[in-house]
């Protein structure tokens, strides 16, 4: 799928994540194929996968949605997780997806090879790259560097402690102003329909939500603790 499509396919819309962290109930390649349907069904434009659950995820995610597929893999939880190596991001491709999200921060990466070995063995594998930042600066060079797409992803998760509540969505406004024609991805702490909706206002291309969507752990625990105490 080249860039044009892709676009086409994913402006003003939404894109769901579905993936579960380990431990958790929906751990489950089958069930997260089930929520991947869901939401195609729902009206996403393309999901994203991998995660914890790596490739098979992806290929199983791939061969059941009609709907483009934004792979990743992710190993740990600390420095660069999110596709951190030139290999990584060449199974994700080959598991079926047409766009790798890959870390794209200044961070050092496990392999200690540069960002764009990561991009360059995405394109020759004939799939597209998502850049995924915490920081404006990282966008922008993200995208000098040949990244088809800057994603807000890890906006928040970058420093110590833990993150904010709310999106970041003045980091969309900032990279809509410095890139103005690049496709910008929305993503990371979208809980609510009308904080999507105002990422697209803020300049985004399109928005990911994950856990607002995907997670009935997380929708239950809001349920709960906003009920009167006993
Ligand atoms: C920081 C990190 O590891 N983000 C991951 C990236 O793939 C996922 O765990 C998130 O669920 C995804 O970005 C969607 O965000 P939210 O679940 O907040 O809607």
């Amino acid at each position: 799928m080249n860039l044009e499509t892709f676009a086409a396919a994913v402006t003003g819309r939404l894109i769901v994540s579905c993936q579960a962290p380990d431990g958790h109930p929906l751990r489950d390649t089958a069930a997260l194929v089930r929520m991947a349907e869901a939401a195609a069904g729902g009206g996403a434009a393309a999901i994203r996968c991998g995660g914890v659950g790596g490739t098979p995820d992806v290929a199983a995610i791939a061969a059941a949605v009609d709907v483009p597929v934004i792979g990743l893999t992710k190993d740990g939880a600390g420095g660069v997780f999110i596709t951190p190596t030139v290999e990584a991001a060449r199974s994700v491709v080959r598991a079926g997806a047409q766009v790798v999200a890959a870390d794209a921060t200044f961070r050092p990466r496990p392999d200690g090879r540069p960002l764009t070995e990561t991009i360059k063995a995405v394109h020759d594998e004939g799939a597209l790259f998502m850049a995924d930042v915490a920081a404006l600066d990282e966008g922008v060079a993200a995208a000098e560097a040949g990244a088809d797409m800057v994603a807000t992803t890890l906006a928040g998760y970058t420093a110590p402690g833990p993150p904010p509540d709310g999106p970041d969505l003045a980091l969309v406004r900032a990279l809509r102003e410095e890139l103005p024609g690049a496709l910008i991805v929305a993503e990371g702490r979208y809980h609510a329909p009308a904080s999507a909706s105002a990422a697209i206002e803020a300049g985004a291309s399109c928005v990911v939500v994950g856990t607002a969507i995907i997670d009935p752990r997380w929708i239950t625990a809001r349920f709960a603790a906003a009920l009167p105490p006993r």
